[in-house]
């Protein structure tokens, strides 16, 4: 499939993996900026040789489980050397726990990786609505590049030097989604979400900075940013698991009917994995996960928060 805007701003080939909810929208987004946007999924009938096939940009928007099949597709494929590989997915490899990012740049070792990632439900892009996102990578001009070939008067474009910690705020955020969903699902009140928030992003920046992000970066759009528009939409999937999980559905039940894919149900198994091997302390997400696993109900998990230790706040995202 391939979508062409007749008036164009900036010239640019970009292949878009991935023909789902984030994907078509961010191909309407480059198509709107004059580019030449090649569209591809598995179900598509143009081959992936043919739509990457001098692209400047790949941009891979598949869900985390098409992550490996994608990057195993692509690695016999002839890539030029200057060809920027973009990362839009938000979740963790079950298998190695690797990021997105990670599984792309040890596939393609001499191309700038670059993360996408910010508070962008599909949903609302594609209706026109305004939004900001971060492109992050290690590769300052390549994170330019991508900038300047994405943004436009309705989506704005910041450049970010921390790669993990973006990603890391685009994947553990729809954990505590999940929470958010299950709190407003109970009807717990505002207080309650606000504190469920603000804790979850102090559990988000112990993980993150852990495995070695910036805790700036989780204060910017694709931490904070994201949690919010997450935690607060019911067009988030991750927040509509929680939410229909507190109304008293199963989790097979709930996935089955759900739109798209709900990544923080995996992603909190591989979280759990990991802090429980590392020891971290992360109350919120252990509560999601043994919801999750049908372990406790929505109501016993709250009151298993509310029933923990009392501690100081200052600081105490570090332990
Ligand atoms: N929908 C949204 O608002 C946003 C989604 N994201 C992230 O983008 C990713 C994709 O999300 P959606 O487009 O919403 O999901 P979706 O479920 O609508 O689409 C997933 C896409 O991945 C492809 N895919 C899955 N397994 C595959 C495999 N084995 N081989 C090849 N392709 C495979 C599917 O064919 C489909 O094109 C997720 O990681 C999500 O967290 C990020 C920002 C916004
Ligand atoms: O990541 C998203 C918005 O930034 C999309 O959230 P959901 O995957 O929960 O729908």
């Amino acid at each position: 499939m391939t979508i062409q805007n007749p008036k164009p701003k900036i010239e640019a080939t970009i292949a878009i993996l991935g023909a789902g909810a984030w994907g078509t929208a961010l191909a309407n987004l480059a198509a709107a900026n004059g580019h030449q946007v090649g569209l591809w999924s598995r179900e598509s009938s143009e081959s992936l040789a043919d739509v990457i096939a001098g692209a400047d940009i790949i941009l891979s928007a598949v869900s985390m489980k098409g992550v490996r099949p994608v990057v195993e597709l692509i690695k016999p494929l002839a890539l030029s050397s200057d060809t920027i590989i973009v990362t839009a997915t938000k979740g963790l490899d079950p298998s190695t726990t690797c990021t997105p990012a990670q599984i792309w740049q040890a596939a393609f070792p001499s191309h700038p990786v670059v993360v996408l990632a910010g508070p962008n439900l599909s949903k609302e892009i594609e209706q026109g609505l305004p939004a900001a996102t971060v492109v992050a990578s290690t590769d300052a001009e390549a994170a330019k590049v991508v900038q300047a070939r994405l943004n436009s008067t309705r989506f704005r474009v910041y450049t970010n030097s921390d790669p993990l910690g973006v990603e890391l705020g685009g994947t553990l955020k729809n954990v505590i989604a999940i929470s958010a969903g299950t709190c407003d699902g109970l009807q717990l009140g505002t207080n309650a979400k606000a504190a469920l928030v603000t804790r979850g992003l102090a559990e988000i920046i112990r993980i993150g900075t852990h495995w070695g992000a910036k805790t700036d970066t989780f204060y910017g759009l694709s931490g904070l940013g994201d949690l919010l528009a997450t935690c607060n939409s019911p067009l988030s999937r991750n927040y509509q698991v929680g939410y229909q999980l507190a109304q008293g559905k199963q989790l097979p039940e709930v996935l089955a009917a759900l739109q798209g894919t709900a990544e923080g149900v995996n992603t909190t198994q591989v979280l759990i994995q990991l802090a429980n091997q590392q020891g971290i302390s992360v109350p919120i997400s252990y509560q999601v996960y043994r919801l999750l696993q049908g372990e406790v109900t929505p109501q016993a998990a709250v009151d298993a928060l509310m029933l923990r230790d009392v501690k100081p706040e200052i600081g105490s995202w570090r332990y």
